[in-house]
């Protein structure tokens, strides 16, 4: 049976690189899980075993670190463009690479003296606590043409404690789910969100505050909806974001409908006045949808778990 080879791509995954940066007793981390996949050129190392065209993943860990040296880490998106643009433009074989960065948050630790080793009177200039914030991603593609950009979040566990109903749904012989007028809202949220940057249009935003910006701006439309369904504040969270940040065209989201049941207390002679939920791990509902710039193409992929 003749066979061929099909998509294939390979680099260093999870590069784990902490990047302190020395302003002199005050220092800055950064803290980032580098993954590269490089594809192009690479049929003969899969038929014959000829390595003539194959960068080694040893080497791609290898620039990983000395880039972070030699340029800094801006930005996980600043660093993810750079690495990719060297791959594809240093090694002719080569001709797409795409690098995942995973960004974990860290903060000073607040202190109670002040002393000079503390940034003002009760930060820490070098003492950090890892925070229990969300994971920060971003995927930069760059085939020597064209550019994507895609950043986003997950693990960010949000909950609103009421102005969340759900009613007025369909029913058949199987729906006993009783409608609700007053209900914990909570989700984890897993989003991305697609940049229009090319490198050629000098219109690059800064990454920080665009993730911040976003961030805020999602978390504020999640706590601002008065929700009749977790599909309607997905929507408003990704049209609070289009709607005000103009580096973005689309968002996706992936929420998790983090049940939380009322107790029956009855039993124990208690009324149950909104106040004690049991929280199911699962299943849970799992709403996932697009919010697009009118124009717009979708092309963040539709299961993000791979992304
Ligand atoms: O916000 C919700 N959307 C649904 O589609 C759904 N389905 C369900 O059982 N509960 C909920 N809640």
């Amino acid at each position: 049976m003749p066979t061929i080879l099909g998509p294939n791509q390979y680099g260093k995954a999870e590069n784990r690189v902490v990047k302190i940066t020395r302003d002199g007793a005050t220092h800055h981390i950064k803290d980032l899980n580098v993954s590269v996949a490089l594809s192009g050129d690479m049929a003969e190392v899969h038929y014959s075993g000829s390595n003539a065209n194959v960068l080694p993943t040893d080497t791609t860990k290898n620039t990983v670190y000395a880039f972070a040296k030699e340029y800094g880490i801006d930005s996980a998106e600043q660093f993810g463009i750079h690495l990719a643009r060297h791959f594809v433009t240093s090694q002719e074989p080569i001709h797409r690479a795409r690098v995942r960065i995973e960004e974990y948050a860290w903060e000073r630790i607040e202190t109670s003296d002040a002393d000079s080793r503390f940034v003002g009177a009760d930060e820490a200039k070098h003492s950090f606590v890892r925070t229990g914030r969300e994971t920060r991603l971003t995927q930069i593609t760059y085939d020597g043409e064209r550019w994507e950009v895609v950043s986003g979040l997950k693990d960010l566990a949000v909950m609103n404690s009421t102005d969340s109903e759900f009613w007025g749904y369909a029913k058949d012989g199987y729906t006993t789910l009783q409608e609700a007028y007053d209900r914990i809202l909570a989700t984890q949220v897993s989003g991305r969100w697609r940049f229009n940057w090319t490198d050629d249009e000098q219109r690059t935003p800064d990454w920080e505050t665009s993730y911040e910006q976003t961030r805020k701006h999602m978390l504020q439309a999640f706590a601002e909806t008065y929700s009749l369904s977790l599909q309607q504040t997905l929507y408003q969270m990704g049209a609070r974001i289009i709607d005000h940040r103009s580096e973005i065209d689309e968002v996706r989201f992936s929420l998790p409908n983090k049940h939380h049941f009322l107790v029956d207390l009855e039993p124990f002679g208690l009324r149950n006045d909104n106040e004690v939920y049991l929280a199911a791990d699962r299943p849970y509902g799992l709403i996932e949808a697009t919010v697009l710039r009118d124009g717009c193409e979708a092309r963040i992929p539709v299961d993000l778990t791979n992304l």
